[in-house]
């Protein structure tokens, strides 16, 4: 199985560019407008020193002053440059707004994958680190679009454009300056060799270091009582160490390599470019031609380096970028969970187990040989001890996992699991989960969760639920938000409005996994009332630890170990001397006398 933390298989930068290149797709016609003003803006900035040349070498070095020439000259190099600039600009913030817009529907897309993904998924994946790739990650791709990806473009159409106007002028001399763009890219291999390592781990750690803020946050409780907070504070310590220390080898390459390697090179350049015209000249006389020559040359070295410049100075985010871009296409990559395209319906909650079998990994067998014909509106509770399969079971109810071949079968109205219409499945199905999961957001959207339900079926949602009396004793009734994770709400609460929740869908089928486990012998019995109001109108399947709430159950199956160890009435396991469930009965009683 896939984790969320593994390191990206293959090429870094196809992935990276297989990314950009899909989100981009709406906008080609965009970019490639933007391209095209892009190339003329450099063509205009090229024609500057062009028009310099022509200056010295018609008018000033011969002494020939048409003064409405030279101004009209003076005024071509003004208007061309400002013309560069403002189209420039606008390209730019055309190009920004296209990478924005891809980055808004990489975000998107890489949330709704996520919400896609099997359950299976989220067994290995680490909460901090999705969190950040979701987050984090698709933020460094915005750099790699706006910052990198454009000034990159436009720097090497710059680049581009001021060479072939230098071979026109004097294409041995543009050879001499050309030989600037191998040993920019020389510097930036180096640069690349040293730095890429630091840049990678720093990453790594930086998302570590996310990961055990999200762990620790979620297990403040757990963390604070067995006074594990001095331990792992030293364990983020050490880490967050060891990233400084990495981002240290990475400043360390950006500050010896970049600028100043590249500022040498300019000047270097320009001692070479003047060397090579005076030796070219010394014994003749200069002529008027050359001298124009030289000054184009001179203002187009400064120009070809500032966009080298760019290119390496981008260089260490276009390597952050890629990663995380690499990443972010690796999570997109991730399989989701199959949508059948059965269209199978749930009509009466009939659930039949015919030999089946279930493991999480190979070898491992979780689910044993189960048979079970629960009929609808039966109330079937689960029981066994610890690890044996109870939540399991319930998974695979939910079809959180899939039924592996030649395991048995798992049937819904005599139709296979995996035959039912997704959207309909749902509908059929309502959870009552462990953990009463609620949303920062009011009473009425946690029972909604976003489903299209009237007033009227939320309201009465929450009736059959026994959860309308505590809801309107609340200062807004159903329009009270809750706070995050429903902090305001007492545990019992919570439980009843997930209940509600699960009811408001009309399923056909109610799973409930411990849901009373934490409530107390008050609320229980509110919880127990709800549900007996429902027995025999749907189909009820109660995993329970607390073994009074199931006792009213139309059949108790008892799992140990992964298999049918006994399956009936109450009283009639009761019955079976030395049998399990009568034994973990008599356990609880002893328990709670005691
Ligand atoms: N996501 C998972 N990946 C791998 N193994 C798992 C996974 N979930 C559960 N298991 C293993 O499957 C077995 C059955 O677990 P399950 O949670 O179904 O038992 P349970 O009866 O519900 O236990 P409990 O009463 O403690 O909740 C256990 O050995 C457990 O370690």
């Amino acid at each position: 199985m896939d984790d969320a933390h593994k390191k990206p298989q293959g090429v870094p930068v196809k992935r990276a560019a297989a990314l950009l290149w899909r989100a981009v797709q709406p906008d080609v016609a965009t970019v490639r407008v933007g391209l095209f003003w892009l190339v003329l803006a450099a063509g205009l900035d090229a024609l500057g020193p062009v028009m310099g040349k022509a200056f010295i070498d018609r008018y000033l070095l011969p002494h020939n002053p048409q003064v409405g020439a030279m101004l009209g000259l003076l005024a071509g190099a003004l208007i061309a440059g400002c013309t560069a600039s403002l189209l420039r600009y606008h390209q730019l913030c055309r190009l920004a707004s296209v990478a924005m817009q891809s980055v808004r529907r990489i975000r998107e897309s890489v949330y709704g994958h996520v919400l896609r993904l099997p359950m299976s998924f989220f067994d290995s994946a680490i909460t901090g680190q999705l969190v950040s790739r979701v987050t984090n990650d698709t933020e460094a791709v915005k750099q790699l679009y706006v910052q990198v990806l454009f000034v990159m473009l436009d720097s090497l159409i710059m680049l581009t454009t001021l060479l072939v106007t230098m071979t026109f002028l004097d294409w041995r001399l543009m050879l001499i300056v050309a030989a600037l763009v191998p040993a920019v890219f020389g510097i930036v291999f180096l640069y690349q060799r040293l730095s890429a390592p630091a840049v990678g781990r720093t990453r790594e750690l930086r998302s570590t270091l996310n990961a055990q803020t999200a762990e620790s946050i979620a297990g403040m409780a757990v963390l604070q009582a067995t006074g594990a907070a001095a331990t792992y504070g030293k364990r983020y310590a050490s880490v967050n160490e060891a990233h400084y220390a990495s981002r240290q080898v990475e400043l360390r390459a950006n500050a010896w390599l970049l600028r100043p390697a590249l500022d040498l090179l300019n000047v270097a350049m320009l001692a070479v470019v003047i060397a090579v015209f005076g030796m070219r000249e010394s014994g003749g006389q200069l002529s008027a031609v050359e001298v124009g020559v030289l000054y184009a040359f001179v203002s187009y070295i400064g120009r070809v380096v500032e966009p080298l410049i760019q290119l390496t100075m981008q260089f260490s985010q276009l390597q952050q970028a890629v990663v995380a871009a690499a990443r972010v296409n690796t999570l997109l990559d991730e399989a989701e969970a199959p949508r059948p395209q059965a269209k199978g319906r749930v009509m009466a909650g009939a659930v039949t187990l015919q030999n089946l079998n279930f493991a999480y990994k190979n070898g491992v067998p979780v689910l044993r040989d189960v048979n079970l014909d629960v009929k609808p509106g039966e109330f079937l509770g689960i029981v066994g001890p610890t690890g044996s399969g109870k939540t399991s079971l319930l998974s695979l109810l939910l079809r959180f996992y899939p039924i592996a071949e030649n395991s048995g079968q798992l049937l819904v109205d005599g139709q296979p699991i995996a035959e039912l219409d997704e959207a309909a499945f749902r509908d059929a199905v309502g959870l009552v989960p462990q953990e009463p999961f609620l949303l920062a957001a009011s009473v009425r959207e946690n029972i909604a969760m976003g489903r299209d339900l009237s007033e009227a079926q939320i309201h009465t949602a929450a009736e059959s639920a026994g959860a309308a009396g505590f809801i309107g004793r609340l200062e807004n009734g159903y329009d009270t938000p809750l706070g995050e994770g429903g902090a305001r709400l007492a545990v019992g609460e919570k439980q009843l409005l997930a209940i509600a929740r699960a009811l408001a869908g009309q399923p056909k089928i109610l799973l409930l996994d411990e849901a009373t486990s934490h409530i107390d012998t008050g609320t229980e019995q509110v919880v127990q009332q709800a549900l007996a109001k429902l027995h025999g109108k749907l189909t009820i399947i109660s995993i329970a630890h607390r073994l009074s709430t199931i006792r009213d159950a139309d059949r108790i199956l008892v799992l140990s170990h992964g298999h049918v160890a006994e399956l009936g009435p109450h009283d009639a396991l009761m019955q079976i001397e030395g049998g399990l469930y009568r034994r973990l009965v008599e356990l609880q009683q002893l328990a709670s006398e005691t």
